[in-house]
């Protein structure tokens, strides 16, 4: 079992990360938490496969459960979402002494999160994160909320987990998109911060390869992620390099309203096109952007930018959360491994685009 702790003054937590670890789930969880009442939220695809078995082994634990089950897919981060499942918590009278498990991909837990961050002005929560995604990024670092129709992540919190529980082995059921999708994030932390990852992800070169790194690689990336976090929680500052390539990445999401483009695969392109635009700008060393060409198309990665309405892509980043008054701040490598926040007149995002 390999254990990483967030160490944040206020809400200092656990990561575990253990092959095999939703067996042991009870007891981990009566580690942290110490009332018997627990409401799952999961989705429908989550559910068909593990609902029964989590709920079996928190039954067999002595917990009292409520399951609460969304529509799989990025449609369902949604107020409305949201509002169906405060209405499922109330009629199962869940008190802020209760848990919330959030148990499935980012879609799922950054919609509990946020939900747990705001029902009753707050109740506890945990993470079972289910995709790659996910169990590298989205469960650690207390960032939740959801979309609205204008734009991604517009409303949410940063409200902080009591534990996150990692079985890798989860990951065998995920579809090969959604594999790949969670390995632009890998991707992401390498290029900001870890030449050497970006050099061992070179090396990959088939699924079980993946597959048998894939522990190693959760590890790697979680402890990148808590150490941004334990510096700068809300994001005043280091915490938006973690947002490498995600101004257009964003946009490019909601551009094809959520329908088009994974979360992963929209940053992927997001990294290749602001490398190739800062590249020639003389702000990124020369070949950076083929490097991370060739890793993403390693991982069947998109990185081409298809044909968009500038204009009405450049709208849509204008609501990124990354702005302060008149200028916006962008992420850019100087080469892989490092990375810069650079503050720039909003309306000079068009020569990145
Ligand atoms: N809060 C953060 O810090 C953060 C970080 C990165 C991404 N995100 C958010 O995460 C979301 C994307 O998350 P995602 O890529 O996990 O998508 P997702 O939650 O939609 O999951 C992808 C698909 O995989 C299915 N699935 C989940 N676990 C499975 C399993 N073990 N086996 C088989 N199928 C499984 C889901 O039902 C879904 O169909 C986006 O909304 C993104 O904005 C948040
Ligand atoms: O944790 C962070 O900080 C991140 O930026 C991680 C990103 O991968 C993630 O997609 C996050 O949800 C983006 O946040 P946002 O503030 O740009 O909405
Ligand atoms: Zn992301």
């Amino acid at each position: 079992m390999q254990k990483l702790t967030v160490k944040l003054p206020q809400n200092p937590y656990d990561i575990l990360i253990h092959k095999g670890l939703l067996n042991d789930i009870g007891m981990q969880l009566k580690k942290v938490f110490h009332y018997n009442k627990i409401s799952v939220i999961t989705d429908s695809n989550v559910d068909g496969l593990y609902g029964g078995k989590l709920i079996e082994i928190l039954k067999e634990n002595g917990f009292l459960v409520n399951k609460i089950v969304v529509t799989s897919g990025e449609k369902s981060k949604s107020i409305d979402t949201a509002q169906f499942i405060y209405h499922q918590l109330l009629d199962y009278q869940h008190t802020r002494k209760d848990l919330i498990i959030a148990f499935g991909g980012g879609v799922v837990g950054d919609l509990a999160g946020f939900v747990a961050a705001t029902f009753l002005r707050g109740v506890p929560f945990v993470q079972i994160p289910t995709t790659l995604l996910a169990q590298i990024d989205s469960s650690v670092g207390g960032k939740v909320g959801v979309n609205l129709d204008r734009g991604k992540n517009l409303i949410g919190s940063f409200y902080q987990p009591q534990g996150v529980f990692i079985d890798p082995n989860l990951l065998k059921t995920l579809e090969d998109r959604y594999l790949f999708d969670g390995m632009a994030e890998v991707i992401k932390y390498s290029c900001i911060k870890d030449e050497k990852l970006f050099e061992n992800l070179l090396q990959i070169h088939s699924k079980k390869e993946l597959f048998d790194r894939l522990e190693e690689m959760i590890k790697i990336c979680c402890t990148i992620k808590s150490e941004i976090v334990q510096r700068d929680e809300k994001e005043q500052g280091e915490r938006m390099l973690l947002n490498f390539g995600h101004t257009i990445g964003h946009g490019l999401e909601k551009y094809y309203n959520y329908n088009g483009y994974t979360h992963g695969e929209a940053v992927a392109i997001g990294m290749y096109h602001i490398t190739v635009k800062s590249e020639i700008l003389g702000e990124t060393e020369k070949g950076t952007s083929e490097k991370i060409k060739k890793v993403l198309k390693k991982f069947y990665l998109p990185y081409k930018i298809q044909e968009v309405e500038k204009e009405r892509l450049i709208e849509i980043i204008q609501l990124d959360k990354k702005k302060e008054d008149g200028s916006l701040n962008i992420i850019l490598l100087k080469k892989i491994g490092q990375s810069t926040i650079k503050k720039i007149d909003q309306k000079e995002i068009e020569k990145y685009i």
